[in-house]
């Protein structure tokens, strides 16, 4: 479809300015800055890189809430849909106190790219609510069932086999990948799992499952070393019974921060951002650090990390398989056929391992890490179908 374009001077335009400080606990300014960097290399042409920069729609609700004691409170929350040119902007809600515009921003545009590096047909937002998600109920009224539309479901409502261990399995399937590149034996590599949640229990048990050997996890609420291996089964099971790794007797208590920095083979931040960043990436030990959360890393972090040699495995490739099978979620509902588990978990790892091969390649040509070459990748994707559908379209 082609648009009329408003007719401004060109003085009125007013530039991101480059050297502006950039803030390192900004998620939205870290991955512009990763962003620049893929799009110059890429010479993307100045209309797109422009469209590329900002997202298309952002919109804020107040949430009129009655809580249990008749009190009314009023939510805030946001949507922002950062680019649709590849197909339905897809895209979680974050219920925390801690939300802000600029993140929800920032992790709708990472939802682009990740779809985009992955290779599905959609486009990327994200929702947030500024709440605390210990809050009892939330309700959703769309008058009738609409299961193709809300991916996550209880499998009894549409929702998708392995859709709950998808995330964690695809962390297990890019490191397989990853140290297989690296000449470095899977079974007996050393791994130290930040968050125990959905993402980090799942990649911990399934590395274990190929036979690493898991010496760190933590959560919120503790952090444990076993230089003899963790029993993940009996971490999961003590989560399940205390709701934390809090009491966990399979290992040594150690401080928060220093599971971070413990010597092992393989890192997986599967918490929360910004939590490597210029103060601890120095003494960060990891040989690989596979990005299991969204934002783990600061862009200010990333050159130091370089310069250790660490091979960082990018949160767009390497968390990507949760919003993968949230894909097959949706095609299964659109067909009205569903998988056997078996065949999600077989679809996602030839995705996965595809896409990791596709990165790794196009990291040796152009000799840039591997988080350069995920941006690389899949803004030449969504760049592609703007040439081909007009650039405003
Ligand atoms: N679930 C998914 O499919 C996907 C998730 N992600 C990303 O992965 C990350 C984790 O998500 P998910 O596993 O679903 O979330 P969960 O809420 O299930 O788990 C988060 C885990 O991180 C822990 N945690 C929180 N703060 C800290 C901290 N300061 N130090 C150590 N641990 C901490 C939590 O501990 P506690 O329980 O004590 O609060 C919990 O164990 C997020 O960044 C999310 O955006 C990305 C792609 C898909
Ligand atoms: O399953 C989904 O689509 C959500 C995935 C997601 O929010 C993410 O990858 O950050």
């Amino acid at each position: 479809m082609a648009i009329d374009l408003l007719r401004l001077p060109t003085d009125s335009i007013v530039r991101p300015d480059k050297d502006r400080f950039l803030n390192e606990e900004n998620p939205f300014e870290a991955m512009m800055s990763r962003f620049d960097r893929a799009a110059e290399l890429l010479d993307l042409e100045p209309g797109i890189y422009k469209i590329l920069r900002n997202p298309e729609k952002q919109l804020t609700v107040s949430v009129p809430v009655m809580m249990d004691n008749g009190d009314v409170e009023v939510f805030t929350g946001y949507r922002v849909l950062y680019n649709t040119s590849r197909g339905p902007a897809k895209g979680g809600i974050r219920f925390d106190m801690n939300v802000t515009q600029e993140e929800v921003k920032a992790l709708a545009a990472w939802m682009t790219w990740k779809c985009a590096v992955v290779n599905l047909p959609f486009g990327g937002a994200k929702g947030g609510v500024i709440c605390d998600p210990l809050m009892d109920t939330y309700s959703m009224h769309v008058g009738r069932t609409e299961n193709a539309v809300v991916t996550g479901k209880p499998v009894e409502m549409g929702g998708s086999l392995g859709r709950r261990e998808a995330t964690g399995r695809g962390c297990m399937l890019v490191t397989k990948e990853a140290l297989e590149h690296l000449g470095m034996p899977m079974k007996g590599a050393t791994v130290a799992v930040q968050g125990f949640g959905n993402v980090g229990s799942v990649a911990a048990k399934l590395l274990a499952e190929q036979g690493c050997r898991i010496v760190g996890i933590s959560d919120r609420f503790g952090a444990f070393h076993n230089k003899n291996g963790i029993d993940v089964d009996a971490a999961i099971a003590h989560v399940k019974q205390h709701r934390s790794l809090e009491g966990f007797t399979g290992g040594d208590a150690i401080d928060a921060d220093d599971i971070l920095t413990l010597e092992v083979d393989v890192l997986v931040p599967a918490a929360l951002e910004n939590v490597i960043t210029t103060k601890n990436a120095p003494k960060i030990r990891a040989k690989v650090i596979c990005e299991g959360a969204n934002g783990p890393t600061t862009a200010a972090a990333d050159p130091i990390l370089d310069e250790k040699g660490i091979f960082v495995i990018p949160d767009i490739l390497a968390n990507a398989g949760g919003v993968t099978v949230s894909y097959f979620e949706w095609v299964q509902d659109r067909m009205g056929y569903f998988w056997s588990e078996a065949v999600v978990n077989e679809r996602l790892g030839d995705i996965m391992t595809r896409s990791f091969q596709d990165v790794l390649q196009l990291s040796k040509q152009h000799r840039v890490n591997m988080r350069t070459a995920a941006y690389m990748v899949s803004i030449s994707r969504v760049a592609t179908v703007h040439r081909l559908r007009g650039i405003y379209a």
